[in-house]
């Protein structure tokens, strides 16, 4: 796959089958339409995924939906989303972006995707000038889950709840971050439950805050574990969000490294102890939680 920032640096002989939105999360109802622009793709036509790129509250860094598409489709490309973008008019944006840049064949949208100043172009306006410019469109049904319709909105929803299982179900995949293990203030350790510290990324989501049992990938391998995500109020003032892991079986000195933390169930939320001491005490008992977890849900090699 090539990766590209910004529609100007596209270039390619071939004719495109392109599908364009936010993506955040490529979730199974984006994945619909990653399936069908791929179908497209061969001799004569190249797979395009163009994402528009809002940088806030994300489920997805851009580097993990590189790593999603990579292999699938021929083309991410990064599509920032700003004034000129949001000011120019839908059918100056089919003519100038979708027929002289990508050479369009085949769109590929949701039946709700909306584009151009205003939001005045949808799926009939492209319909209206395929003609014209010589491409097919292809209304993608929304995909759903019981009687709602998959949006990222929806996935988001989800993780404020703290409801792992339907984010997973949403997604089509488990939910996870990335980060460098930092320097905590090494209290954990006094108090009996060394942790490793990870910030989320580049405006990455952290589910509700409170007390998660969660699968931790450090070189190479998983382990079990049960972490807190939040800004841990018991101890500091700061408002920093971070995740802070207890893994099990881990011996070793994990600073600097990058892990990846699979949120797998929530067990309660953050709170704000009148004392470590009791801190301390239900830190004692999330690890019994979390030994239960791994007890009914051993690891598998993944
Ligand atoms: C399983 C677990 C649950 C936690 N729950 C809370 C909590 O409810 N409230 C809180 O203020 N901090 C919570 N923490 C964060 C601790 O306050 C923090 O890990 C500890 O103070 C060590 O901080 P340090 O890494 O800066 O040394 C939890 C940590 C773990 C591992
Ligand atoms: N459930 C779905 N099934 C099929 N296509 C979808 C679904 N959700 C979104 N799409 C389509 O995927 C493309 C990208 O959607 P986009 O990420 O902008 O919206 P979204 O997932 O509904 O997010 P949000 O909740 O932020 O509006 C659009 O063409 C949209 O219509």
């Amino acid at each position: 796959m090539q990766y590209i920032k910004g529609i100007d640096a596209f270039r390619e002989g071939k004719r495109t089958a392109v599908t364009l939105g936010k993506f955040d999360g490529l979730h199974r109802g984006h994945q619909k339409l990653i399936e069908k622009i791929c179908s497209y793709a061969g001799n004569d036509c190249v797979s395009v995924v163009c994402a528009f790129d809002m940088q806030r509250n994300c489920l997805m860094t851009k580097e993990e939906r590189k790593k999603l598409l990579d292999g699938k489709v021929d083309y991410l490309i990064d599509y920032p989303f700003t004034g000129d973008l949001m000011t120019m008019e839908a059918e100056r944006f089919i003519q100038k972006i979708l027929y002289e840049k990508l050479h369009a064949a085949h769109i590929v949208v949701g039946s709700d995707f909306s584009f151009g100043y205003r939001k005045r172009g949808d799926h009939q306006m492209l319909e209206r000038y395929a003609q014209k410019y010589d491409y097919t469109v292809d209304v993608v049904e929304k995909a759903r889950l019981g009687d709602r319709e998959i949006s990222s909105t929806y996935v988001r929803e989800a993780l404020s709840h703290g409801n792992i299982r339907l984010a997973q179900e949403l997604l089509g995949y488990p939910y996870e971050m990335t980060g460098i293990v930092e320097h905590g203030r090494e209290l954990g350790r006094t108090l009996g439950f060394p942790t490793m510290n990870v910030a989320p990324q580049d405006g990455k989501i952290l589910p509700r805050y409170g007390v998660y049992a969660c699968r931790v990938l450090i070189d190479g391998k998983w382990y079990g574990g049960v972490g807190n995500a939040g800004v841990k109020p018991t101890v500091t003032q700061e408002q920093r969000e971070l995740f802070e892991v207890y893994v099990y079986d881990y011996e070793g000195d994990a600073y600097g490294k990058y892990i990846t933390i699979r949120f797998l169930e929530f067990e309660r939320p953050e709170t704000r102890f009148d004392s470590v001491k009791e801190l301390r005490a239900c830190v004692m008992q999330d690890m019994r939680y979390g030994e239960e977890y791994f007890r009914e849900h051993p690891l598998k090699k993944s």
